[in-house]
């Protein structure tokens, strides 16, 4: 199952810099792993704003909302989920 995904990162303005680090490393890794298992399929940073879009690939909207969950930087989003479904007009094989 597809799902678009935004996430606006919102960091408190007085989070201590180490934090913001250490939790930007973390989702870094984290991103990065699920991305080479397949389940984040698209990342892609929304120009002139803290926040990405993202296409994730998973079996179902529990697995998305676990997924999402885990995130370091969880707490500190706003996120909106949209499920995709194959449009009948594409002509690309990959969009399933
Ligand atoms: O920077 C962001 O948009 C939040 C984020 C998602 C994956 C990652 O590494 O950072």
């Amino acid at each position: 199952m597809l799902f678009h995904v935004k996430m606006i990162v919102k960091l408190p303005v007085d989070m201590d810099p180490a934090k913001a680090a250490t939790l930007k490393a973390d989702e870094k890794e984290l991103a990065q792993g699920l991305m080479r298992e397949g389940k984040w399929r698209h990342l892609w940073r929304i120009a002139g704003q803290y926040a990405n879009y993202s296409v994730f690939d998973v079996a179902s909207v529990q697995e998305l909302h676990d997924t999402l969950m885990q995130l370091p930087l969880f707490p500190y989003m706003e996120i909106e989920v949209n499920p995709l479904c194959r449009h009948p007009s594409s002509i690309r094989e990959d969009d399933t």
